[in-house]
């Protein structure tokens, strides 16, 4: 349902060789809304994901997925709640592409029974959407970076969970496939009601997509809000420590952030 809560968090902490990396966060996420975790490298954003999706198993009462304990849940109920796509991606495997993505169906293949034609519509289905199906039957460690960045993400959608974390889903993208992927992401949140947890580097890219903002420094969330309401000037200094200049997006009118660099280049650009 719309605007329930999906995920809430309660005092969140985690210490590792001495670095305290999160340190108390409380938040909630509703459901069907897209967001986007931004903030400066070593901020905690990969760690707070790992928290949510398990790999790092919370302290009990800390993480709720609809208002039940992550550790309540059993592994394969959990998988059809939430998937995640890592920023690692372990390409070591001598699988297809499409046996990558119909892994994603785990969670719904009893032992013994192997998949079954549902399971290979809905991978197939996953790899259409991800602009994969052409690159199915390749090894996966024949494909590029980006093409294996989608085939991940098309496993993850092949999971059909509720709760989508994806962790810097553009970083090995071409622009094009870039654009691609994060449309496909907000079809998915419209049309299928996913929530999702975004973790991006681009502002402007988060200005774009996301309903809310969540801004990560020091293993603490600094502000979470609309983008608008969250990404100025101010905001920005303190938590990157650079300039802004915030704009209209002249072609859809947009909020649109524009870093200030001290260095002039000395060519000369005819913008016509
Ligand atoms: N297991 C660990 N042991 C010690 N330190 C860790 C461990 N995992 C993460 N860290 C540290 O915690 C901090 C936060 O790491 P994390 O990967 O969550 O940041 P991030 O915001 O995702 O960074 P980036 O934008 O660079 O991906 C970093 O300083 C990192 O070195």
């Amino acid at each position: 349902m719309k605007n329930d809560k999906a995920l809430e968090i309660k005092n969140l902490s985690y210490t590792a060789l001495s670095n305290e990396i999160l340190k108390n966060i409380s938040c909630s996420f509703k459901s069907g809304l897209f967001y986007s975790i931004i903030g400066p490298n070593g901020s905690g954003k990969t760690t707070l994901l790992r928290h949510i999706s398990r790999n790092l198993m919370p302290k009990e009462d800390v993480i709720f997925i609809e208002g039940k304990d992550v550790n309540d849940f059993k592994g394969t109920d959990f998988a059809k709640i939430v998937s995640y796509v890592p920023q690692q991606i372990d390409s070591s495997c001598t699988f297809t592409a499409f046996d990558v993505v119909l892994m994603g169906r785990y969670p719904y293949v009893k032992r013994f029974e192997g998949e079954k034609k549902k399971d290979i519509d809905i991978a197939l289905w996953a790899m259409k959407a991800t602009n994969t199906f052409n690159i199915k039957d390749k090894n996966i460690n024949l494909l590029s970076g980006g093409e294996r960045q989608r085939v991940i993400i098309a496993r993850a959608l092949a999971q059909q969970g509720k709760i989508l974390l994806l962790d810097e889903p553009t970083a090995h993208l071409d622009i094009h496939h870039q654009i691609e992927i994060m449309d496909t992401l907000k079809q998915l949140n419209i049309n299928y009601g996913i929530t999702i947890l975004c973790v991006l580097h681009d502002l402007n890219t988060a200005c774009e997509y996301s309903d809310y903002v969540v801004v990560m420094k020091d293993g603490n969330i600094e502000n979470m809000g609309k983008p608008q309401e969250v990404l100025n000037e101010k905001l920005i200094k303190k938590v990157y420590g650079i300039d802004v200049s915030i704009i209209k997006n002249p072609v859809n009118g947009n909020y649109h952030i524009i870093p200030q660099s001290s260095f002039k280049s000395n060519r000369e650009y005819n913008c016509g």
